[in-house]
């Protein structure tokens, strides 16, 4: 299949949703009429580095369902309301033209879903396949959003959902732990395999939490022993997390006792969950959606202007913990 016959065929996978898409795949570039505020991010996943396509157990669609809901996640940590995404697939010799429109496929799901329309693009061959998405979302006034700086001595810290899940999947779908050896049942291994491949955007949670008073808002990629540290800079605020109180995913304690790791350890820097973490004052607590979880507390920053993040152990012992770090230069 060629480039211009493999775009064609994508454009068949492909439906505008709404009014405001005047001109999108197929001409030199897309047309959208604007909402007054535009909210705008944009992610790579490569192949070795944020998936890995040679594991038995991940398809071409777990990739571009991955890549979609890593970007549109960026939209659900700002409360905004998901528009455009436009994306370029770099892809390496020898990928089936069928395996491409899968991925596609598998991204319009995700588009469909949540309201989204893939309004352009780019393809080009690669050394390996790399998919970015650019997404494009909308509010109608600049308090309509939250960022990671509302975050105010007294507030309470939260996650929407369990930690580690990705982690661990990412562990069982590589072979660093046999579920036979260890005793994992087939259901857990498919819940955790679930949590690495086909995280949801949370994008209706994003938008009522901030209806619920959060402050500020953030999502999970890296892991909060490293997210929840450029909250704390950003609102500057020392930000204390109690690694007792992470909601743990499932399934999560037999695969870190496999691995060797504390859960909870393993919990808070292991990345890849796409939770999304809040802060709200202890009044507007009370009022969030039963999904959250309340993992720590914000204090006034020991030093004025440098916010720090603190992660204590169940004795109240600090503990010394990053998440996922880029090696990169
Ligand atoms: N190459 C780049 N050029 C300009 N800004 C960048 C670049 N890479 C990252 N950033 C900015 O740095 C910030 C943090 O990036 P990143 O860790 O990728 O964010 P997130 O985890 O929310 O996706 C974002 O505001 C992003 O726009
Ligand atoms: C094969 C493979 N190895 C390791 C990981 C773990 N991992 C890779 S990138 C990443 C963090 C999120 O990616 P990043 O590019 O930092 O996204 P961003 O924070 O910019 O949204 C994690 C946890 C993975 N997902 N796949
Ligand atoms: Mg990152």
């Amino acid at each position: 299949m060629g480039e211009h016959e493999l775009i064609t065929a994508l454009q068949e996978l492909l439906t505008p949703r709404g009014d405001r898409v005047v001109r999108w795949v197929g001409d030199d570039a897309a047309v959208v009429r604007a909402r007054p505020v535009q909210v705008v991010s944009v992610d790579q996943m490569v192949d070795g580095v944020h998936f890995r396509l040679d594991l038995p157990g991940v398809t071409a669609g777990d990739v571009g369902h991955r890549a979609m809901a890593a970007a549109l996640s960026d939209l659900a940590a700002m409360a905004a309301d998901a528009g455009e995404a436009y994306v370029t697939l770099a892809l390496p010799e020898g990928l089936p033209g069928e395996a491409v429109l899968e991925l596609v496929a598998a991204m319009e799901a995700l588009a469909a879903a949540t309201g989204t329309t893939i309004a352009g693009g780019d393809v080009t061959r690669g050394p390996v396949l790399m998919v970015g998405v650019t997404v494009v979302g909308w509010a109608d006034e600049e308090s309509a959003l939250l960022g990671r700086d509302g975050a105010r001595p007294g507030d309470l810290v939260g996650v929407t959902g369990p930690l580690g899940g990705a982690g661990a999947g990412l562990a069982l779908l590589d072979g660093r732990v046999d579920p036979a050896a260890h005793g994992i049942p087939a259901a857990t291994v498919a819940a955790l395999a679930r949590a690495h491949l086909r995280p949801e955007p949370r994008l209706a949670l994003g938008r009522a939490l901030r209806a619920a008073g959060a402050g500020a808002l953030m999502d999970v990629s890296d892991g909060v022993a490293t997210d929840a540290g450029h909250l704390a800079r950003a609102s500057a605020v020392d930000v204390e997390i109690a690694l007792a109180d992470l909601p743990l995913a499932p399934g999560l304690d037999t695969v870190c006792a496999a691995l060797g790791v504390d859960a909870a350890e393993h919990a808070a820097t292991a990345g890849d969950d796409y939770e999304l973490l809040l802060t709200a004052p202890p009044r507007a607590a009370a009022a969030m959606p039963a999904t959250v979880t309340w993992i720590g507390r914000v204090h006034p920053a020991a030093t004025p202007g440098d916010g720090r993040l603190r992660v204590v152990g169940p004795d109240g012992a600090p503990r010394a913990l990053a998440g996922y770090r880029h090696a990169v230069g």
